[in-house]
């Protein structure tokens, strides 16, 4: 899916454009009416709550989201989990330090969070009992779903971060972490206000940039992935027994 970048040249081309688009989109989200914003806020959260992977999740990672970053909210979502689900484990970043390293670490409540430099609410390392928090890739167990932040996503899964790189190096790992453990594969899936989603081609990549299996705006869920749809299809079965559904366009 990522065209490959090979020389210096195309690639310092490649990370130009990728600015220029990050500020076009920065000044996009802060021209957003806050009361429609915060309209679209809800919508993708309900949309999420309701999907099959969420409801079927076990352990996520998600993003604690950054109202200064105008980023889809994720507060709503993650209360959800706290009152409603005590199934779910929950893992969200914590950055390290400044060579694009960041860790996934456990939380059981919202007050777990305490602000970092850059005004992002993170988990201490530590609990308040003094126990290190669980670092996602010391878990015993898979993690099902990733709730992922960014600038600008497109209907092929490419995704445009705020530039550090530090998500797609965390997923790339996971990818890695995953495939040695003989692990499920999580499904990757961004959280887009509707003015985020751009047309096919806008968005540069490069070989390191991690696809998404799917989109969900506050028009619905984007499935990109075969990964991504088939536990859709699974819930049609249920409903359309014997009706045979034709999906075109579906990548791997
Ligand atoms: N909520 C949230 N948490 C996250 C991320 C994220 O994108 N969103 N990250 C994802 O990587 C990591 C932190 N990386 C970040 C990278 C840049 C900026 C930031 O403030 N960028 C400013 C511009 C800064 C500049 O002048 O270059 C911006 O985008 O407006 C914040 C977090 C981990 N935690
Ligand atoms: N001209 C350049 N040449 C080589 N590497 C660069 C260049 N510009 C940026 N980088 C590096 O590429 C990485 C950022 O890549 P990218 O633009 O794909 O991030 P992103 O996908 O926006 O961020 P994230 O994955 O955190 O959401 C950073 O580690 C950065 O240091």
């Amino acid at each position: 899916m990522n065209s490959s970048t090979t020389n210096h040249g195309d690639l310092d081309a490649v990370f130009k454009q990728k600015r220029v688009l990050r500020t076009q989109l920065r000044k996009t989200l802060k021209a957003m009416d806050p009361s429609l914003r915060s309209q679209q806020d809800n919508a993708v959260q309900d949309i999420v709550l309701g999907t099959p992977w969420f409801k079927s999740s076990l352990r996520l990672c998600a993003y604690i989201s950054c109202s200064a970053l105008r980023e889809v909210d994720t507060l709503k979502l993650l209360s959800h989990i706290f009152q409603h689900s005590g199934g779910k484990r929950v893992y969200v970043p914590r950055v390290e330090d400044k060579n694009s390293h960041m860790r996934m670490l456990h939380i059981s409540r919202i007050d777990d969070l305490i602000a970092n430099s850059m005004d992002i609410l993170e988990p201490a390392p530590v609990d308040a009992d003094g126990n290190a928090r669980e670092d996602v890739m010391q878990a015993n167990d898979p993690v099902d779903l990733f709730l992922l932040p960014g600038l600008a996503f497109d209907r092929s899964g490419r995704r445009l971060g705020r530039g550090g790189g530090y998500y797609d190096t965390f997923l790339k790992n996971y990818q890695d972490h995953a495939r040695t453990r003989n692990w499920k594969q999580p499904l990757f899936v961004a959280l887009s206000y509707s003015q985020q989603i751009l047309d096919e081609g806008v968005i540069p990549v490069t070989s390191s940039d991690v696809p998404v299996d799917a989109l969900v705006s506050p028009d619905g869920v984007i499935p990109i992935s075969t990964a991504a749809l088939s536990s859709f299809l699974h819930c049609f079965r249920q409903q359309v027994n014997g009706v045979l559904i034709v999906l075109n366009d579906v990548k791997n």
